[in-house]
C-alpha cells in the first residue's frame, strides 16, 4: 500500500516561497485505480514526484508497504505527459522500452522477452525496430506506456499521460490502460485535469483544491466494470459523479480562501 500522510511541499524560501501543497493525505491500496484531479497548478505533478521519491516533501511522510520512500523505489514505474522528451530519439522503440530494465533484469534474453510482451500489449508488436520520430504521437505515448509495463512495476504512476494526443487516441489509450490493469493487477495512480477521464477510469477520485492544496474530497466511483466509453458515460450515475467533481473543482478554482482538508466523503454515502 502506498500512503501519503500530511504531505506539505513549499518551493523556495522567504519571500520567494511558493506553498504548493498544504496538507495531503491519501492511500492507494494494492490493485486499486486512483485518479487525482485538481485545478491547474494545484500541485498534482508535485505529489507524483514526491510519491516516486524524486522530490523531498517539506514535511509529512510517503511510505510504500510501510517503508519510507526517500529515493525512487524499484516497485514503481512512471509515465509522463511529454513522450517527446521521455523517449530517446536516437534509440529504436525496443531499445527505449528496454532501457530501464538493465538495472533490474540481468539476462538479455529475459529483457528482450519483456520488451516484446509489453510492445504486444500496447499493440506495437511490429514496431520494435522503428525510431520514435517515425511514429505518431499516440504511438509514441504507447511506447512510453510499454516502457512502464515492461518493467513489471507493482505501481504505475501516470502524470497526464494522454494530454498530448487527440481525443480518439486518448479514448483508445484510456481503454488500453484499463485492459492492462485487468490483465496484470498493477496498481494505478493517475493524475489528470480531465474530470470525465478520472471518473471513467478510477475506483476512487481524489479531488485536490487550488493551491495551497489540500484534499477536498475522495469520491468513491461505484460504476460497474468493465467500463465502456459509450455505455459507461451514458449512465445517470456517471453524470452524477462527474457533476459532483466538476462542482468541487469549479468552486475551488473560483474561491481564493485557504481550503480545509476533508479526507473521506463520497456522494454515495449521502444517498
Ligand atoms: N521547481 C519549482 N519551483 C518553484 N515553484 C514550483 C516548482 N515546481 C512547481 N512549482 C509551483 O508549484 C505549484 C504546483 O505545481 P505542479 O506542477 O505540481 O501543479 P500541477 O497541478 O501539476 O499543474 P498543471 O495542472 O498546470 O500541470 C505551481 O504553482 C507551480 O508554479
Amino acid at each position: 500500500m502506498l500512503s501519503v500522510t500530511n504531505l506539505r511541499k513549499t518551493y523556495g524560501f522567504g519571500g520567494q516561497a511558493v506553498e504548493a501543497i498544504r496538507d495531503l493525505t491519501l492511500t492507494v491500496g494494492k490493485g486499486e485505480f486512483v485518479c487525482i484531479v485538481g485545478p491547474s497548478g494545484a500541485g498534482k505533478t508535485t505529489v507524483l514526484r514526491c510519491l516516486c521519491g524524486l522530490l523531498k516533501p517539506s514535511s509529512g511522510t510517503v511510505t510504500l508497504d510501510g517503508v519510507p520512500v526517500t529515493r525512487p523505489p524499484k516497485q514503481i514505474a512512471s509515465v509522463f505527459q511529454d513522450y517527446s522528451r521521455s523517449l530517446m530519439p536516437w534509440f529504436t522503440v525496443q531499445r527505449n522500452v528496454g532501457l530501464p530494465l538493465r538495472n533490474r533484469y540481468r539476462s538479455a534474453a529475459d529483457r528482450a522477452e519483456r520488451v516484446a510482451t509489453a510492445l504486444d500489449a500496447v499493440g506495437l508488436g511490429g514496431f520494435g525496430d522503428r525510431y520514435p520520430w517515425q511514429l505518431s504521437g499516440g504511438m509514441q505515448q504507447r511506447v512510453a506506456i510499454a516502457r512502464g509495463l515492461a518493467y513489471a512495476p507493482e505501481i504505475l504512476l501516470l502524470d497526464e499521460p494522454f494530454a498530448s494526443v487527440d481525443a480518439q487516441t486518448r479514448a483508445d489509450l484510456e481503454d488500453l490502460i484499463l485492459r492492462v490493469r485487468d490483465d496484470t493487477g498493477v496498481t494505478m495512480l493517475l493524475v489528470t485535469h480531465d474530470i470525465d477521464e478520472a471518473v471513467y477510469l478510477a475506483d476512487r477520485v481524489v479531488v485536490m483544491s487550488a493551491r495551497p492544496s489540500v484534499v477536498l474530497e475522495t469520491v468513491q466511483v461505484d460504476l460497474p466494470r468493465p467500463r465502456d466509453q459509450m455505455a459507461t458515460k451514458r449512465l445517470a450515475r456517471f453524470a452524477e459523479l462527474r457533476a459532483h467533481v466538476l462542482t468541487l473543482i469549479r468552486r475551488t478554482a473560483l474561491d481564493g480562501s485557504a481550503p480545509t482538508p476533508h479526507h473521506h466523503s463520497t456522494i454515495g454515502e449521502r444517498r
